[in-house]
């Protein structure tokens, strides 16, 4: 639970307009990670009122903020998949709703679902993959390593307690058909926040966006499009500017070494991105930006012009690690792993 008197006091504020959280906080440049975490709570409540959220679906404000504190609190503090993550995942979602006109391309309950399934999208995170439940036979994998997802099968599952405690449900005032449409959107959007999950559909997210011809009331190209939104705001720290982007690489390699670390003592062999001794990061984030991140950002684009600039920061990010590489073959040996620290 969280403290009653921190949510009484926080529920009675007047919720801060969001030019409080600083100047141009709705456009693509803005990076979320400026926000002192001590103010994103609040700044969550100022997005929540901003989009029309708390009128449109008659959202109670201390459960608004019980609920908020319980999502914060759920997370745990491993170097990337914190608070902090989820918070920027979930400022991208509110630049896309505010920049991309997509009520005209979604229903106003699948915006409320992608917005919340952004807080929730990661909870209990513990820094390691889906592979490594698997490998190291934890709790997690026994629930659900035969379905896969494992990971995003957990973070789900933690989403639906938080809803499901009294005083902290944000769907309290849904209809039951409504509420019943949340979860389900809840579940099918957390579910697509796993990487293997998104390279199956990716192709499928392409052609959609090349056909031009997206049927907002076609359930799969609704459901395609919710799942590209989702990995755009999960990697949006992927389309700010240079130092956001070197500074998350840092905090995403901390965490894959320290797996590494944790597979060696096992006995196993890591991949060698999770290895210390052998990861070569800018190589990595190159084959990561161009395998993975740019394409979504591409398609992005393709579907909405007003994305062109996350598309554009990403393609300029992959110069920066072009010229890092560059650095590193000429002063260090190429094979040298580039400590996180000397990025
Ligand atoms: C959307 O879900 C996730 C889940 C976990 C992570 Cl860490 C990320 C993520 N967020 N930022 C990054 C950055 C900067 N580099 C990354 C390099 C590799 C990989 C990775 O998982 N490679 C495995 C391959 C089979 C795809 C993920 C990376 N990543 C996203
Ligand atoms: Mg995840
Ligand atoms: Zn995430």
């Amino acid at each position: 639970q969280v403290p009653t008197e921190e949510v009484s006091s926080m529920a009675m504020m007047k919720i801060p307009s969001i030019e409080t959280f600083g100047p141009n906080f709705d456009s693509f440049d803005f990076a979320p990670r400026t926000v002192p975490e001590s103010q994103t709570v609040m700044s969550c409540l100022s997005m929540f009122e901003d989009l029309g959220f708390i009128s449109r679906w008659r959202v109670k404000s201390d459960t608004l903020v019980r609920f908020l504190l319980m999502v914060k609190k759920g997370y745990r503090n491993p170097p990337y998949h914190n608070w902090m993550h989820a918070y920027a995942v979930t400022h991208f979602c509110y630049l896309l709703i505010k920049n991309l006109h997509l009520h005209n391309y979604l229903e106003d309950i699948e915006l409320l679902a992608l917005f919340v399934s952004c807080m929730c999208h990661d909870i209990d995170h513990r820094g390691t993959t889906n592979s490594f439940q698997v490998q190291s036979q934890s709790v997690l994998a026994a629930l659900y390593s035969s379905e896969g997802s494992v990971m995003e099968r957990h973070h789900l599952a933690q989403s639906m307690c938080i809803l499901n405690t009294e005083g902290s449900n944000l769907f309290e005032n849904l209809s039951s058909k409504e509420y019943q449409t949340v979860l389900d959107l809840m579940r099918d959007i957390i579910l697509a926040t796993d990487l293997a999950h998104h390279l199956r559909t990716v192709k499928e997210q392409e052609e959609l966006a090349n056909s031009g011809a997206y049927n907002k009331n076609d359930p799969r190209h609704k459901h395609i499009l919710l799942c590209l939104l989702m990995t755009a705001c999960d990697l949006s720290d992927q389309t700010k500017n240079w130092h956001n982007t070197k500074y998350i690489a840092a905090l995403v390699y901390q965490e894959f070494f320290s797996q590494g670390d944790l597979e060696k003592a096992l006995g196993k062999n890591p991949l060698e991105m999770m290895d210390r001794e052998r990861a070569c990061i800018p190589e990595l984030q190159i084959s990561f930006l161009d395998n993975i991140a740019a394409p979504v950002y591409k398609i992005l684009a393709a579907f909405f012009k007003e994305a062109a600039t996350p598309a554009r920061n990403v393609e300029e990010n992959r110069k920066h690690w072009v010229h890092i590489g560059q650095l590193l073959k000429r002063h260090g040996n190429p094979t040298q792993a580039m400590s996180v620290e000397q990025i």
